[in-house]
């Protein structure tokens, strides 16, 4: 589904006037400190509950402000017949810093659990940030990966709630100084159950991930990627039942005090030429690579008639022309609603040769309000 409505009320210097976007590309520009951010990070609220840039509500809601809201309405692309409106979803969430509540609203009725609303706004942020994919830790990865399996098999976030649960009951049994073996093999069963539901619809949906990636790269002249080995990690050796291998590694598990093998330590495994390529790789290459998955997930989705939200925040500091050429085409192909952000002026043909550029709206930011050119 596309976001085609936003509203917001006391987020970050935003003002509150409703916004209309286009449901293909929107091109917001403006000066440091104007607010383009801030739409992307209110957009990113309603699809993950959360900022995309910081930890805190707190940071995020307006100076002197207890509450913030975020209301959107979302288009299915659905129509009825030849002549209705398309179908339009309301989507809002408010976060109250000062009680620690969030509450969440689909179609005016209150839902508790974020999947709900996540479920309806598959929201993808490419910004500075997103290179750690490949740069940074196997969390990263993992992130990475989960949204991906979360948006094919909603059923994955309480599987994964699950396991954290009896992760923390195992880590703090591990931590006790006298430690009753039966009573641990009962969580290790229950945590190795869990574990090998959720490692297989990891691997199932990380299957599907590599056959996209596989064949985006096909369709490009990326010969610098051949002998690219990317494989799913699950978190331990799966030639062996997971409870065989916490029990073979009680005393190291001991002596750390908390969980070592399982799917919290799951990775994308990539190298090259046996290394790791955040060893191999040049920046440039790395960031490519993690364009070109980023746009495999958004593979995945529209190939099961998802549209996924890319949030494109001040690209043009990260990637070459030549790169987000090649991004803001395959985006168009696959049919995703996008947003970019950039300080100066957007020139759309640049990205797009004449004739071929898709539908889209611009808009100039300024002080927290959008302006439509
Ligand atoms: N909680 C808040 N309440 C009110 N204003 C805020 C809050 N947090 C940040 N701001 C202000 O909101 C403005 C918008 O910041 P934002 O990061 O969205 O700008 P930007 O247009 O993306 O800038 P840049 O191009 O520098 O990245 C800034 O001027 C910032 O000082």
């Amino acid at each position: 589904m596309a976001l085609v409505k936003l509203q917001t009320q006391h987020f970050r210097n935003l003002l509150p006037a409703p916004i209309d976007f286009s449901p293909s590309f929107n091109l917001l520009y403006g000066a440091n400190g104007s607010g383009k951010t801030s739409i992307l990070e209110a957009i990113g609220y309603l699809g993950l509950g959360r900022s995309f840039r910081v930890s805190r509500h707190q940071a995020v809601v307006a100076h002197g402000q207890p509450k913030l809201t975020v209301f959107g309405a979302l288009d299915s692309g659905l129509e009825e017949s030849e002549f209705a409106e398309p179908i339009l979803h309301r989507v809002g969430i408010s976060r109250d810093v000062s009680l620690k509540e969030t509450q969440l609203r689909v179609d005016g009725e209150a839902v508790r659990s974020l999947s709900f609303l996540a479920m309806h706004l598959p929201v993808s942020v490419i910004d500075p940030g997103v290179f750690d994919i490949v740069a940074g830790g196997p969390g990263k990865r993992r992130q990475f990966l989960d949204w991906l399996v979360f948006h094919v098999e909603p059923s994955f976030s309480s599987l994964w709630q699950q396991v954290q649960r009896v992760t923390s009951q195992r880590n703090q049994m591990l931590r006790n100084g006298r430690l009753d073996e039966s009573l641990m093999r009962v969580w290790d069963s229950q945590y190795g159950a869990l574990a090998e539901s959720l490692t297989d619809i990891r691997q199932s949906v990380f299957g599907r991930f590599k056959a996209a990636f596989e064949s985006v790269l096909a369709e490009l002249d990326a010969t610098w990627v051949d002998g690219l080995k990317m494989e799913f990690y699950p978190g331990w050796d799966r030639g062996s039942p997971l409870t065989d291998v916490l029990l073979g590694h009680r005393d190291q598990e001991r002596r750390v005090g908390h969980t070592l093998y399982g799917p919290n330590r799951a990775d994308i495994r990539l190298k090259y030429g046996g290394r790791p390529v955040a060893e191999t790789f040049s920046r440039g290459q790395q960031k490519t690579l993690v364009i070109l998955m980023k746009i495999a997930q958004g593979k995945v989705l529209s190939d099961l008639g998802k549209q996924v939200t890319f949030l494109l925040d001040d690209i043009n500091a990260e990637l070459d022309v030549r790169h987000r050429i090649m991004l803001a085409q395959k985006l168009q192909e696959l049919r995703c609603q996008v947003f970019i952000t950039s300080i100066e002026h957007p020139e759309p043909e640049t990205l797009w040769q004449s004739g071929c550029a898709p539908e889209y709206r611009m808009f100039h930011v300024e002080h927290g309000k959008l302006t439509e050119e």
